[in-house]
């Protein structure tokens, strides 16, 4: 049998009450979603874990794991998800405006993959077993930016420490290319800063980073084969449905939430502007000196990025990378734009189409 948690321990508070409320008089209840899938989902609330439908204003493409629902039962026992509470934070994929991060979009072309998340670790290895480079900070920086993006606070773990003899200067290269993040030194094998990586109480943590980086060995490590086993009893069940494999968001033993979902694993770059600003505060603190405010820091006279980069205190390599996200980021903004478009052009012609059915003239 799946353990109940209280509804603090899987993260409410007062705000989250507060905002919950037009629900309550309504009778509907508070959950939270630990696993999104398309015919349903999987939510935890202070009686259990259950598995829930969407109800027709909360469609699949509107809910993801980490949000709070409101959720209503019906007499024979089926439940759904009635309402989604606005987000705090969100790891957004699709066309979806800058001014909706906390919000619902609705929007078909926007999808959340993760909500709510208070902390964000990108895992990446000190060394591959293979050999080979250290760190490649050009992908640490791309998922700074996404990780800002969403509203979370980042942290830099670099997993795998054991592997080389000393971290330190390694610790201080990857510092240079994450203004503001945390930075921690990690290694599951050896049991090494594990225990910083605890949320704290009622806190949300997602995991990002690149396939072997040693994400499941952290969970692994950080759940205790104890916890795994209860968080993964439902899939020997087999109640409904759908087969629930195992939880997006695992309730960490001694408190503290853990999102580690495939999806997140490999999201790309989109809406950036925000993350990139933070990613790359140190450039956008130079680029405060350059002659023309609209500096693209390519060729311009009076570039100050440019001059920092000839006086060698910014590297070459980090300003290539603030070229190359930055372009990423202009082409799928450019994309979203030209989808969103398409998408209204077909919605008018539906209209349209009606409107003649119906013996109407065009508006
Ligand atoms: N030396 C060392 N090896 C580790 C450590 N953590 C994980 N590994 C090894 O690294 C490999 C990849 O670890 P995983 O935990 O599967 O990596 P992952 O990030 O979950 O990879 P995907 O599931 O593909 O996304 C495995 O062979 C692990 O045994 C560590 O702290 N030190
Ligand atoms: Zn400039």
């Amino acid at each position: 049998m799946a353990s109940a948690f209280s509804l603090t321990e899987l993260g409410w508070d007062d705000g989250w009450a507060a905002a919950f409320e037009p629900h309550t008089d309504a009778g509907l209840l508070p959950a939270r979603l630990v696993r999104v899938d398309r015919g349903a989902c999987t939510a935890l609330s202070a009686t259990g874990e259950f598995r829930a439908e969407y109800g027709a204003r909360s469609p699949a493409h509107v809910a993801c794991v980490g949000d709070w629902a409101a959720i209503r039962g019906f007499p024979d026992g089926r439940t759904e998800v009635a309402a989604v509470l606005p987000r705090r934070t969100a790891f957004v994929r699709g066309g979806v405006g800058r001014g909706s991060r906390g919000g619902l979009s609705g929007d078909s072309s926007g999808q959340a993959l993760a909500a709510n998340v208070d902390v964000v670790y990108i895992a990446e290895p000190a060394a591959h077993e293979t050999g080979g480079d250290g760190p490649d900070l050009g992908r640490i920086e791309r998922l700074l930016a996404l990780a800002w993006e969403s509203g979370a606070t980042p942290v830099v773990l670099i997993t795998k420490v054991d592997l080389v003899a000393d971290p330190s200067v390694l610790l201080d290269t990857v510092a240079g290319v994450a203004p503001g993040a945390g930075i921690q030194a990690v290694s599951a094998a050896g049991g090494i800063g594990l225990e910083p990586l605890r949320p704290g109480p009622g806190r949300t943590a997602a995991l990002l980073g690149p396939s072997g980086a040693g994400k499941s060995t952290l969970v692994n490590a950080l759940c205790g084969d104890e916890v795994m086993r209860t968080q993964r009893v439902r899939a020997a069940d087999g109640r409904g449905r759908h087969t629930t494999t195992h939880r997006e968001l695992l309730v960490l033993p001694g408190g503290g939430l853990l999102i580690d979902t495939p999806g997140l694993r490999r999201v790309g770059l989109y809406e950036s502007d925000e993350g990139l600003e933070r990613a790359f505060a140190d450039v956008e603190e130079l680029a405060a000196g350059c002659r023309f405010t609209d500096c693209a820091h390519d060729a311009e006279p009076g570039c100050a990025v440019l001059a920092a980069v000839e006086s060698g205190d910014l590297p070459q390599r980090r300003l290539d990378s603030w070229h190359r996200l930055r372009r990423e980021a202009a082409w799928m903004a450019g994309r979203t734009d030209a989808r969103l478009r398409a998408e209204q052009t077909r919605k008018w012609k539906i209209i349209h189409k009606e409107m003649r059915r119906s013996g109407r003239s065009r508006p």
